[in-house]
């Protein structure tokens, strides 16, 4: 009988210690889960903002605990969202297949296109446009519309009389401060800055098309390789949540299967355990109570074994699904690496300031070069400007860092509004912004600053329920022969000197 009972002990010991296995498996399980959600989440940010947000809150909640019944419901929304993603893409190309469309539109509108034009247009515009199905496929429609453009600019051209080169400085302008803003790493990168390099010396209205055509081929290859890369590790993505799905749903399954049968068998031990009790109260004489008691408890054992039996089933199968889960993550984890160093290869060089949005040092420090070379060859007039928010610490003393952060935002936005196509600003550092200033001479840039003088000392800051006003002092000089950039850099910096130390709020000019 002691024997008997210390056989029940032992398999109930037993019985306990497999349970707890078992809890610690579906913890490992369920850990498992948030870590592939966590990376998932890191390598799907910038995606979509949306998809962002919600993978951040699933991860959190996942990571507060929840059933793993639960589960299955936010994998099968995560899909869902995959889903919409790719539906967004579509999306997009339809906006890109719209615009094409209207700027041909546009053009068919024009007076005086010759007949070939119009009919290539037409052509362009109704069969060609409507074959496109991929970002790439833009890039000859694209091409030919801006030809077509080209040949009603030349029409023009002869129309107005002269064979002179038409040329646009202006233009150029805009194009180089838009490039300022595209900078592309490795072989894109390369062809940028080789247009960049054109841009900036030659003017002629047919060289600065030729370039657009250029710019819009990379931006459109970049992003359609990019997209392809994207569907590509969507694919995987969808495919391997779609797994992980099933085996969830198949291992929930037979959990809950097994379950029932555990439920039952705890069930018939839990009345045995009773007619026991029951069998000993009405028991005549020990000799039947030691023979009920003994035939039970055999039978107690058996349902013990069998109890044993099913965790053993249960936690073989979990085992299982966690082998085939792990192999499924980790060759996910496998496309996500593959797909994150394609993405590191394409990457934008950073060239923009996050705070203020304006382009950074980095990409003044470009710019200038370009405009410095510029000016050596071509002596043209350059002028360079250095402006400082004055008593910046103050914002940040009395009213704290973000209401400094705010101010630089509003300063940067009022100062970009403020300046003409043709210039350029970035911000140089802290509460520093530059300015370039091609084909002006010293003389001619003080009606400029003192506009953006005025438009900073005109914005209604409001702190603590207090109007404060903002000012802002600059250094400027123009690029003088044998200036090295450095020299011409420090003389601006002096004249903000002498802004500051004359009493801030005012524009220096030095020669
Ligand atoms: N909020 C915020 N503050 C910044 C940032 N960058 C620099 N600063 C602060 O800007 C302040 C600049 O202060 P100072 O160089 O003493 O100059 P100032 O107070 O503007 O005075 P003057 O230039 O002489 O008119 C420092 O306190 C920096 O900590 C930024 O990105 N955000």
């Amino acid at each position: 009988m002691s024997q008997q009972v210390s056989i029940l002990r032992t398999k109930l010991d037993s019985a306990i210690k497999g349970r707890k296995q078992l809890e610690h498996a579906y913890k490992v399980q369920v850990d498992y889960l948030t870590q592939f959600i966590a990376k998932l989440s890191l390598v799907c940010k910038g995606l979509d903002l949306e998809l962002d947000n919600r993978l951040a809150k699933y991860r959190s909640t996942i990571q507060k605990g929840v059933d793993y019944e639960q589960l299955v419901p936010l994998l099968e929304e995560i899909s869902k969202l995959f889903k919409e993603q790719a539906t967004r893409a579509e999306t997009n190309l339809k906006a890109l297949h719209q615009s094409v469309d209207s700027a041909g539109r546009k053009l068919q509108r024009q007076k005086g296109l010759p007949d070939d034009l119009r009919r290539n247009l037409r052509i362009l515009l109704t069969s060609d446009l409507e074959n496109v199905k991929a970002t790439n496929e833009f890039i000859p429609v694209l091409t030919r519309l801006v030809e077509i453009y080209h040949a009603v600019l030349e029409k023009k051209h002869q129309a107005d009389g002269g064979d002179a080169i038409v040329e646009s400085t202006e233009l150029a302008q805009e194009l180089q401060n838009l490039l300022s803003e595209l900078a592309f790493e490795g072989e894109s990168g390369k062809r940028i800055d080789s247009i960049k390099q054109k841009v900036s010396q030659e003017f002629s209205l047919s060289v600065l098309l030729d370039c657009c055509v250029e710019i819009i081929r990379i931006i459109v290859e970049t992003i359609s390789q990019e997209r392809a890369s994207a569907q590509k590790f969507l694919f995987a993505i969808n495919e391997t949540l779609s797994l992980l799905q099933a085996s969830l749903m198949e291992s929930v399954k037979r959990s809950s299967q097994i379950n029932s049968q555990m439920e039952d068998l705890n069930a018939q031990i839990q009345h045995k355990m009773h007619t026991i009790s029951q069998d000993v109260d009405e028991a005549q004489n020990i000799t039947t109570l030691k023979q009920l008691i003994s035939e039970k408890m055999e039978s107690l054992t058996v349902d013990l074994a069998n109890k044993e039996k099913l965790e053993q089933q249960e936690r073989e199968e979990l085992v299982t699904t966690l082998k085939e889960m792990g192999e499924r993550v980790n060759k996910l984890e496998k496309e996500t690496e593959q797909y994150q160093e394609r993405l590191a290869e394409q990457r934008f060089k950073s060239l923009q300031d996050s705070l203020t949005q304006l382009p950074n040092r980095a990409a003044f420090d470009e710019r200038f070069a370009l405009e410095y070379n510029t000016f050596k060859r071509d002596h043209h007039d350059l002028c360079i400007v250095v402006a400082d928010i004055d008593h910046f610490k103050a914002i940040n003393d009395n009213y704290g860092h973000s209401a400094g952060d705010k101010t630089l935002q509003v300063v940067a936005k009022a100062l970009k509004k403020a300046i003409r196509v043709t210039d350029f600003i970035a911000r140089f550092g802290g509460e520093e912004f530059v300015l370039i200033m091609p084909h002006s001479k010293l003389e001619q840039i003080s009606v400029p600053l003192e506009k953006l003088r005025r438009s900073v000392k005109a914005i209604p800051f409001k702190f603590k329920q207090k109007a404060v006003t903002i000012t802002i002092s600059f250094g400027a000089t123009q690029l003088k022969e044998g200036d090295s950039m450095q020299e011409a850099f420090d003389r601006a910096d002096e004249a903000l000197y002498q802004a500051k130390n004359s009493g801030r709020d005012r524009i220096v000019l030095k020669n």
